[in-house]
């Protein structure tokens, strides 16, 4: 599907967030592991979010999708007996192949974990230490440290080292899986963790459904052995998602409001907001209804986005438009994601005709006059939407492969048409 999108100004719209990815994957997880049903409401129907569903089948789990819900029966931490390995094919959706690595050292038999095959080129390596340090057994068929990956029980816990900086989804997965370790999980950071948001996440969804692990200094997080209890949830909007519709009012100038978004998440990407009135943008909040309206010029800004890398690509579509350049740090593990998003960013802007250097763990971007462009998002669902953004601001993008945001955000495209976008 090939998507051309044309320039708007002055617009005045109105969105609903889709549910968020990351709650939809922890919940589900979590739900399969806890002791009783469980009932997700509203959550996030999409491939990445299908994966983990099909996965936690796959691993025995009584998973049931009703029209507006999830319905699962937990095994309280033992995943049942499915007669022999079980081989667990999830695409390019690092959260599900790394969250459910944990889990399954808590299946009778091994797994074998495998993705695409940029799946097979992100990093499993500092996971895989520390699962073997909490007592599994851990095998790389193909090459070492990368997707697919056999693991095996049990988990038995104790203290275990992990790097931090190239992934906050390695630290989630021994988290989630923790509470069931044979005696206490305790994980040092030996670097602190890059995304640290999606840990808070981890955190509180764990504690939603009844385990409070807890944090000693800034490096330690320990895990006590407990055990899940299932319940009725509800998902929350994702923020990520909402950035793109955001960013469409910094571009266009006019307004936007978003509704179906929690104003305290722990979901990092919340801070989207705050970023786009530095950039010059006003914010309001109306009950749960986010608004955000540009009438002056965009200013280029000086921002650290280690926290958030997944709104990365919508920031640096807006910077593209500001009268100055735009400074991101804290950004080099965006390099390990569905694609190299650093060289993403810098193929698509300079393309597009605004400048990008990219050095280390920074990024800058000059703006430029902006020209047509056909944007190949190489299977990078931000690498679509974010191009989405720029065509509203600047006129005759094409957006090859178009379908790929069914990675996070299915209805993303329809959402534009049901504006009139487009
Ligand atoms: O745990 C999660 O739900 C996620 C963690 C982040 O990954 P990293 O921790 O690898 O940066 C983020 O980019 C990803 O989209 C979702
Ligand atoms: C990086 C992402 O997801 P994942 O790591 O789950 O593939 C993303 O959605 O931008």
């Amino acid at each position: 599907m090939e998507v051309r999108i044309e320039r708007r100004q002055e617009v005045d719209l109105r969105f609903t967030a889709p549910p968020s990815k990351s709650v939809t994957h922890r919940a589900l997880m979590i739900a399969a592991l806890a002791e009783g049903e469980s009932v997700i409401r509203r959550p996030l129907r999409a491939a990445d979010t299908r994966l983990t569903a099909a996965a936690l089948r796959s691993l025995g789990i009584d998973l049931v999708q009703e029209e507006e819900s999830v319905r699962l029966q937990g095994c309280a931490g033992a995943l049942p007996d499915t007669g022999g390995p079980v081989r667990l094919s999830l695409g390019n959706s690092g959260t599900t192949l790394r969250i459910m690595a944990g889990v399954s050292l808590l299946a009778p038999h091994p797994v074998c974990l495998t993705g695409d095959a940029r799946m097979q080129q992100r990093p499993f390596g500092p996971l895989g230490d520390a699962l073997v340090q909490a007592g599994g057994r851990v095998r790389y068929p193909v090459q070492e440290g990368y997707p697919p990956v056999e693991v095996q029980g049990p988990l038995r816990g104790g203290v275990v080292n992990l790097e931090g900086g190239m992934s906050s989804q390695f630290l989630s997965s021994l988290l989630i899986a923790g509470p069931y370790a044979r005696r206490t999980l305790a994980v040092c950071m030996r670097t602190p963790p890059v995304s640290r948001p999606y840990i808070d996440l981890t955190l509180r969804t764990m504690e939603d459904f009844g385990v409070r692990p807890f944090r000693v200094g800034s490096e330690w997080f320990v895990v006590p052995e407990g055990v899940y209890r299932g319940r009725d949830y509800t998902v929350e909007g994702d923020w990520s998602s909402a950035s793109y519709l955001c960013a469409i009012a910094a571009v266009c100038g006019g307004r936007v409001s978003v509704g179906g978004l929690e104003r305290t998440s722990a979901q990092g990407d919340r801070i989207f907001p705050e970023i786009l009135s530095a950039m010059g943008c006003r914010v309001r909040w109306n009950g749960d209804l986010l608004t955000v309206e540009r009438d002056g010029p965009l200013e280029g800004i000086e921002v650290g986005m280690a926290s958030a890398p997944d709104i990365v690509q919508t920031v640096a579509a807006v910077a593209a438009f500001a009268r100055g350049s735009t400074t991101i740090t804290g950004v080099a593990h965006l390099r390990y994601k569905e694609s190299d998003r650093l060289e993403a960013i810098r193929r698509v802007l300079t393309a597009a005709g605004a400048g990008v250097t990219v050095e280390g763990d920074r990024l800058t971007i000059r703006p430029g006059p902006l020209r047509p462009l056909i944007v190949d998002p190489e299977n990078d669902h931000r690498t679509a939407m974010s191009a989405a953004v720029i065509g509203l601001g600047a006129g005759g993008v094409v957006v090859r492969d178009a379908g790929c945001v069914e990675k996070s955000y299915p209805g993303f495209w329809e959402a534009l048409v049901g504006v009139g976008l487009l």
